[in-house]
C-alpha cells in the first residue's frame, strides 16, 4: 500500500528523469553544484530542525522535519535508492 511519502518520492524521481520547468526538485537536480546542492540543503534543514527543537513550537518542528525528510528523499532518488530500502532497514532493526 502506498502512502504520501511514496507518492512524493515518485514525483521526486520523475522530476529527476523528466526535468520540469519551474520545478523545485528539478532545480536541485540540475543545479551547477550537482550533488553538493542537495547535501548543502540537507545540512541546512538539519540545522533548522535543531533550532526548531530548541526554540520552536510543535508546528515548526514538524515543518522543519518534513523539509529534512523531503531533501533526504531527493538524495535517495539521486542515488536510485528506493524508499522501500529505508522501510526494509527499519524492519531489520526491529527488536
Ligand atoms: N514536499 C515538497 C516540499 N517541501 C519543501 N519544498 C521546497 O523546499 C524548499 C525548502 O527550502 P528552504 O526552506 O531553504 O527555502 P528556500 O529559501 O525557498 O530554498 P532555497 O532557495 O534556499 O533552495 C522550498 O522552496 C519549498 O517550497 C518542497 N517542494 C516540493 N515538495 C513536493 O515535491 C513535489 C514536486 O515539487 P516540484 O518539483 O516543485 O514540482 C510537490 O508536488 C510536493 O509534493
Amino acid at each position: 500500500m502506498s502512502d504520501v511519502l511514496d507518492e512524493v518520492y515518485s514525483v521526486i524521481y520523475d522530476r529527476k528523469v523528466n526535468p520540469k520547468e519551474g520545478s523545485y526538485v528539478s532545480s536541485i537536480y540540475n543545479h551547477r553544484k550537482g550533488l553538493d546542492k542537495v547535501l548543502e540543503k540537507i545540512g541546512e534543514e538539519a540545522t533548522e530542525v535543531i533550532i526548531a527543537a530548541k526554540n520552536g513550537k510543535e508546528e515548526e518542528i514538524v515543518s522543519e522535519c518534513a523539509d529534512l525528510i523531503f531533501h533526504t528523499m531527493i538524495l535517495l532518488a539521486s542515488k536510485d535508492i528506493p524508499l522501500a530500502k529505508i522501510r526494509e532497514e527499519f524492519e531489520r532493526r526491529k527488536k
